[in-house]
């Protein structure tokens, strides 16, 4: 049994053995009963038949596995049958005697076989039946989803008692951070701003403010103190209150900014027997270093201060002469050094004649043992940045050695335009205070002890109604403990479980609380210029002109009586230059007139044609001057007056001259402030505002910073601005000091998308106001007539134009 057992176990190994070897099938290593083997198995009768029947028993055992491993076990019952019938199938006549001989033999071997078939029965049936089990195993197994891998027999070692390396008591894990970013990326001076509402107000005499100073205000009619005032005056003026640092201030236009840093500046510096530049005031536009100085000399009125400006309009040398002043400093070594001096052969690469002539003199007049020293002859000087270069590089004497205030107003623009890299050159020559030679005797005694020399770096004061929160540029400036000011209501609240909004580098303006804003829908743009006229008719009161009722094709006829000066061409006096108070700086103005090749109005206006047939043909005067503009603001229009901003001078100059042709009655109420070669014509036309002659200004946006124009009642853009800063500078230019304001934006309807989304947007966008924006259709009345002028009024315009920018002889210029 233990034989026959262990053949079928053989057998296997040595089918596996195959399998692995060459790869093929276990049948093809089957042996089967074949002719060969049965001659084989008589020829071979003296062998032990124990040995045949061992290896016929492990045949059909083999065969019988093998059947039994694929099929049923019906097959495994035919099995000794089938060897049976192949045995006798396999009858042909060489094999006859042999058969006949062994046929003695064949009943005996029959009982044999049957039994050893019982036997191998069994066998098989417990081989068949372990099979079997295994197969339910596994199936259970896998219908229970247990599909464990059957674990290998490990060998289980005793289980480890921890004596002593029990797990140390941890500290509770640190909860989630619940605490919200805010502000990660600025520092904290920014992100913890001053904030104050623009309805803050106090008494000048409650911020700490001279008496005689105050008696200034009142006689100016200054009675109380703005919401910056009230807040920055007390931060700058000595006193309980004061901040020991510098400050950013960011507060909505007309809000009163110049007065919250000239009133501390001018009480601030003592009175000294001779002026020394110690407060400087830049700003970016020659208008408004005149605004500047003119509240700088209301403060300074009775006092000893000097004020100054400079701008570029001046000749550099009429400039100095007016700036500087020749002290005689007693300094024998020093005379005696000048004496001797001659010059080497380095210094005849920086020889200047006219400086060695002026010098020569300026020598021959000190008295001996005194030498002349230049020194600014000014204790204020307020300054565009251009000229400000000019003369910290060419003027002889010119530093900013004494200065204790530095006072940057729009301060955004000076930081985002170059302007000759002017923060640069600042920097540097404050650096230049840190020398000894800048502390005079004591800075050369405490130099060669090796102690330190360090000069106050004078107090900064930066603002603006968009100021930058650009944490690159503010450093630029090397602020001292700054400390930011806002002003304005607190940034719209968001919603519960947002993540506050960080300040951004662009952070959020706010308008004026009396601004009111309005949309003015002009189809696709090419009637611009006539919903303008529409628009300004309604605004402003209009004289009753008999040159009004004429058509514009008569006044082309005679051009000399119907047009007039104000509406003119860019080489009229009375087109004006804001700015441009060096060649460098007015190159590098971008928001204004990049002079654009791209055409005006007009030349939008020139690719209309159609006028909607619809429209009422009845051309009277009156009719189109049907607007349909709020109520409200056509109060007063005796009083109004309007500013229109465009996107370059030849817009500006164009769109005036337009206005005047398409209607003559406005064309005496008409200036223009553009940038041109004049400045004085800049003063007219603001002259002839203030003076209540004219009462409509085209304008680009070198007009939107900072103008003060006083009691100016509505601000249109013709052109949309180009950004969200621009809009707020210009609409700013109304609704100043708490007046009543309105701003119109004629939007085409390529541009509504952009509008909406960058100015219009309200609580998330960038600009904060109380209310929004109102959108206007209107209608153009009397289109068909307004057509025919409009078309005439082109007419002449393009004649204008070709003949080199002239505009024909005009009669009369702005009075
Ligand atoms: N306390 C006050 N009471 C009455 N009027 C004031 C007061 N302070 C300033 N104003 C007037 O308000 C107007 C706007 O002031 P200012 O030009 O200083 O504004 P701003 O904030 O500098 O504006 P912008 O940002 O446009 O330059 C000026 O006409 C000024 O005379």
């Amino acid at each position: 049994m233990a034989d026959s057992s262990a053949s079928p176990k053989s057998s296997k190994k040595s089918h596996k053995r195959k399998r692995e070897l060459d790869g093929s099938a276990v049948t093809a290593a089957t042996p089967t009963p074949t002719k060969k083997q049965k001659q084989h198995k008589t020829s071979s009768e003296d062998k032990p038949k124990r040995i045949k029947d061992e290896t016929d028993a492990s045949h059909k055992e083999e065969k019988a596995q093998k059947r039994s491993a694929v099929s049923s076990a019906k097959d495994k019952t035919k099995s000794p049958k089938k060897s049976k019938s192949a045995k006798d199938n396999a009858g042909d006549g060489d094999r006859e005697p042999i058969e006949e001989i062994d046929s003695a033999k064949e009943s005996q071997d029959v009982t044999e076989k049957d039994e050893e078939a019982k036997l191998f029965k069994d066998k098989h049936r417990r081989i068949f039946s372990k099979f079997e089990k295994s197969l339910k195993v596994s199936e259970t197994a896998k219908l229970e989803g247990d599909a464990k891998p059957e674990k290998p027999d490990v060998i289980t070692a005793e289980p480890v008692i921890a004596q002593g390396l029990e797990p140390l008591p941890q500290p509770e894990a640190a909860p989630d951070n619940l605490e919200k970013p805010t502000y990660s990326s600025v520092p904290p001076w920014l992100a913890e701003p001053l904030r104050v509402s623009t309805e803050h107000r106090k008494k000048f005499s409650d911020l700490g403010i001279e008496s005689k100073l105050l008696q200034i205000l009142k006689e100016h009619g200054y009675n109380e103190a703005f919401a910056v005032q009230s807040t920055v005056i007390p931060l700058l003026l000595k006193g309980s209150e004061r901040h020991p640092g510098d400050l950013c201030i960011s507060a909505a236009t007309g809000s009163g900014k110049t007065l919250s840093y000239v009133l501390p500046l001018v009480s601030a510096l003592e009175p000294i027997p001779a002026p020394r530049l110690r407060g400087l005031i830049v700003v970016p536009t020659r208008e408004l270093v005149k605004q500047a100085r003119e509240v700088c000399e209301l403060c300074a009125a009775g006092s000893r201060l000097q004020i100054g400006s400079a701008v570029g309009n001046v000749a550099i040398k009429d400039e100095q002469q007016l700036l500087m002043r020749l002290d005689q400093v007693y300094s024998p070594k020093a005379f005696q050094m000048r004496q001797e001096d001659q010059p080497s052969g380095d210094d005849w690469t920086k020889f200047n004649l006219q400086d060695y002539i002026s010098e020569a003199a300026d020598l021959n007049e000190s008295l001996p043992g005194y030498i002349p020293r230049p020194e600014p002859n000014v204790d204020i000087l307020i300054c565009t940045p251009g000229r400000l270069v000019d003369h910290l590089r060419y003027t002889k004497g010119f530093t900013l050695q004494h200065l204790q205030w530095l006072v940057i107003d729009e301060a955004d623009r000076l930081l985002n335009e170059s302007f000759q890299e002017w923060v640069d050159v600042v920097m540097d020559s404050l650096d230049s205070r840190k020398s000894p030679e800048a502390f005079g005797f004591t800075g050369n005694l405490l130099s060669d002890l090796r102690l330190p020399l360090k000069p106050r770096e004078p107090r900064k004061v930066i603002l603006s109604a968009t100021m930058t929160r650009d944490v690159t540029k503010l450093n630029s400036l090397r602020l001292a403990n700054p400390k930011l000011v806002l002003i304005g209501e607190e940034a719209p609240t968001v919603e519960e479980g947002d993540v506050p909004l960080p300040i951004t580098s662009d952070g959020q303006f706010s308008l004026p609380l009396t601004l009111k804003e309005f949309t003015v829908s002009v189809g696709d743009g090419s009637k611009k210029p006539l919903y303008l006229l529409q628009l300004l008719l309604s605004l402003v009161k209009v004289e009753p002109n008999s040159k009004a009722k004429r058509a514009v094709s008569e006044s082309s006829s005679s051009e000399s009586e119907s047009t007039s000066s104000s509406g003119s061409s860019s080489d009229d006096s009375s087109s004006v230059d804001s700015d441009s108070d060096s060649s460098s700086e007015t190159d590098s103005s971008s928001d204004d007139d990049s002079s654009s090749s791209e055409s005006s109005s007009d030349s939008d206006s020139e690719s209309s044609s159609d006028e909607s047939s619809d429209e009422s043909s009845d051309e009277s005067e009156s009719e189109s001057e049907k607007v349909p503009v709020k109520s409200q603001d056509k109060a007063g229009p005796a009083h109004t007056s309007v500013l229109i901003f465009t996107k370059s001078s030849e817009s500006a100059s164009r769109l005036s001259r337009l206005i005047s042709l398409l209607h003559p009655s406005l064309s005496n109420k008409v200036g223009t402030i553009i940038k041109s070669s004049t400045s004085s014509a800049s003063r007219k036309t603001l002259t002839a505002y203030r003076q209540g002659k004219i009462s409509v200004i085209v304008a680009t946006d070198r007009a939107s910073r900072g103008l003060d124009l006083q009691s100016l009642t509505h601000v249109v853009n013709y052109d949309v601005p180009n950004s969200v800063t621009t809009y707020v500078h210009r609409v700013g230019r109304t609704a100043r000091a708490g007046k009543e304001g309105s701003a119109y934006t004629l939007v085409a309807h390529r541009e509504g998308r952009w509008f909406s989304q960058e100015i219009g947007k309200g609580s998330d966008g960038k600009i904060k106001r109380l209310n929004s924006i109102e959108r206007l259709n209107p209608k153009l009345e009397n289109a068909s007539g307004l057509k025919s002028r409009y078309t005439a009024a082109l007419d002449v315009l393009e004649t204008e134009v070709k003949a080199n920018g002239r505009k024909v002889p005009t009669k009369s210029k702005q009075k």
